[in-house]
């Protein structure tokens, strides 16, 4: 109940659209009970009466009604639809909102095929509650209402017989089907999550998918997903084609009760038989107003598990919370300066799994320091903690003296110009993916970068140029040519602080070390943080860390560090080729 009032409470902005839906609802109903019974009483009527003048009227009134019934009709849906498609943008914009804090640390639980089926089919899935059942419930209540009182102008007995036929099948019907359905709708949900999700992992995967020859088993996995999901909406049908049948026996029901009631009271005379036809078709008609709300019933339980899917995510707690006051971020001539102390995390929040212990090092302006370590050693969590993806579990991270939880996070991602490990590229062309940094950059600023990243020469040669389709995250581009782009972009945001994770990792020995003197470069006028594995051009550093299992092992410049003859020197050694047979 509490999710249906919120999920309500999202039409508050649209009352008044809401209410004119729901007359324009009422007069179309009306008008096709008014058409129905009119026509029975004119057949009737001029069956009897040799006067056709006395028709006139009722001739006028059918020929009236039947042309407002398609005209409400159209006007009701076009009024509803707007109502609804204008509500859902809404929610999906508000959903999304809600989205961005939560990246990358709380999503990385979902799916993205469950994240994109929660944006798209279960905000779409909420329409029926607004469509369907809201407005609908309205017009079948005063529809009921107006049988009741129509009915009561002959006869009390048959408006109490007539209220009592509506009742039931208007509270029978949805609530046997939402009886039926309630679970399956949730099932149908969770199924065409998984289905999404298997589809577009299965897109995503489809080379190592073939490479370790899985296709039969993963082809089989999507059939038994799609059959269950078969097997769901087959019930589903079938729960619809019941109710169906309930309402069609208690509306033919209805009819007979009430002519077999209506008779003896014509016979009698205290109704004129003129108007027996009128009534019999009058509680045919109204019986219209009832059949959306069993249908509506039955989605009940699937349009609330949406409710309940979308607002799971959207009220999850962001994992870095904004402060409410952000303090500007000073301009800095001189450059930034970003201090680690004592930084200690865990992604659980558990101390058993620490992933960075005791971190302390200061990037002062205009100096470079790298990162180099094992793989799992921590290197590129302490950049999420940069970027505030995350935030310590102990310890302080300052920018120029302060605590960067005291800005907003837009302001302090605005000052690095980050590459990361696993940079994503749209399936766009070259010139948005590298407008994504700067978007008024023109293209002359875009081949500076692109020279700079050591890519102008491929992009020269390419013959539709800075507007090649690079395809879905950059799959048309080999792993170097992704890396420079992604480090073009990151030159483009001319950012005063730059962080370079594993930049050169995909690049042949020539390019990287040209990538290399480029970066040296830009490095001489910014902040640098230089993440690797690969331990090249160290001495342009001025210092090195080197983590080891998420603790800061040995720090020094490089020379110091070889003369340390730890593992910085095992490293570089191993690298370079020249470890002797025996010290391996
Ligand atoms: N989102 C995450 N949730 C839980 N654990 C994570 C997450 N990301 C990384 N880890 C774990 O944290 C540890 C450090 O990972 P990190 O990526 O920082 O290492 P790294 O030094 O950058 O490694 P590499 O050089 O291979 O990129 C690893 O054990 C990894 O499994």
């Amino acid at each position: 109940m509490k999710l249906f009032t919120r999920l309500l409470s999202w039409l508050a902005p649209f009352a008044w659209q809401i209410v004119l839906a729901t007359l324009l609802g009422c007069i179309m109903i009306a008008s096709n009970v008014a058409l129905l019974s009119m026509a029975a009483y004119l057949i009737a009527a001029a069956a009897i009466t040799s006067l056709l003048m006395l028709l006139t009227v009722p001739i006028a009134i059918v020929r009236f009604v039947g042309v407002v019934r398609p005209f409400s009709r159209y006007a009701e849906r076009l009024v509803s639809h707007h109502i609804t498609f204008r509500l859902l943008a809404r929610l999906r914009v508000w959903v999304y909102t809600r989205l961005e804090p939560l990246a990358p640390a709380h999503l990385l639980r979902y799916r993205s095929g469950d994240i994109l089926t929660r944006l798209l089919a279960d905000i779409d899935e909420l329409q029926n509650i607004y469509l369907r059942i809201l407005s609908p419930l309205i017009v079948a209540s005063m529809i009921c209402l107006l049988t009741f009182a129509l009915f009561s102008l002959f006869s009390l007995l048959l408006a109490w017989v007539a209220l009592a036929f509506l009742l039931i099948a208007g509270v029978s019907g949805p609530l046997l089907a939402w009886f039926l359905s309630r679970k399956l709708g949730k099932q149908q949900l969770t199924l065409r999550a998984l289905q999404k999700a298997q589809l577009v992992d299965g897109i995503q995967g489809i080379q190592d998918i073939l490479a370790y020859g899985q296709s039969t088993a993963y082809e089989q996995n999507i059939r038994a997903v799609d059959a269950a999901l078969g097997r769901v909406q087959a019930r589903l049908a079938q729960i619809s084609g019941l109710q169906e049948a309930l309402n069609d026996f208690l509306m033919n029901l209805a009819l007979w009760v009430i002519l077999v009631l209506a008779i003896p009271l014509v016979a009698s005379g205290a109704i004129n038989a003129v108007y027996l036809g009128f009534l019999g078709l009058l509680i045919l008609a109204s019986f219209e107003a009832l059949q959306p709300l069993a249908q509506a019933f039955q989605f009940l339980g699937h349009s609330l598990a949406a409710g309940k899917r979308l607002f799971e995510i959207a009220d999850a707690e962001p994992p870095v919370v904004e402060t409410k006051e952000p303090l500007p971020i000073e301009d800095a001539p001189t450059g930034y300066c970003l201090e680690v102390e004592h930084v200690e995390f865990s992604y659980s929040h558990n101390d058993k799994d620490v992933v960075l212990d005791d971190i302390c090092l200061r990037l002062q302006p205009g100096q470079r320091v790298a990162i180099v370590g094992p793989s799992g050693a921590g290197k590129s969590t302490l950049v999420s903690l940069l970027l505030r993806f995350w935030d310590p579990t102990h310890g302080l991270i300052r920018l120029n003296g302060k605590d960067i939880r005291t800005y907003a996070l837009e302001d302090l991602r605005a000052l690095i110009g980050v590459v990361m490990q696993d940079t994503y590229l749209w399936h766009h062309t070259l010139r948005s993916n590298l407008l994504l940094a700067r978007s008024g950059a023109s293209d002359s600023e875009l081949m500076q970068v692109l020279e700079q990243a050591q890519l102008r020469e491929f992009v020269n040669q390419l013959p539709q140029g800075l507007d090649t389709l690079i395809g879905e995250q950059g799959l048309r581009l080999s792993g170097g040519e992704r890396q420079r782009l992604a480090v073009a972009r990151a030159l483009l945001k001319n950012a005063p602080i730059l962080i370079l994770d594993e930049v050169t990792a995909n690049l042949d020995y020539l390019t990287e070390q040209k990538l290399l003197d480029a970066l040296d470069m830009l490095m001489r006028e910014r902040t640098t943080l230089l993440i690797t594995h690969r331990l090249r051009a160290m001495e342009r550093m001025d210092e090195i860390l080197v983590f080891d299992s998420g603790h800061i092992k040995e720090r020094g410049t490089h020379s110091q560090l070889l003369a340390a003859n730890g593992l910085y020197r095992r490293m570089f050694e191993l690298q370079n080729g020249i470890l002797t047979f025996s010290e391996v």
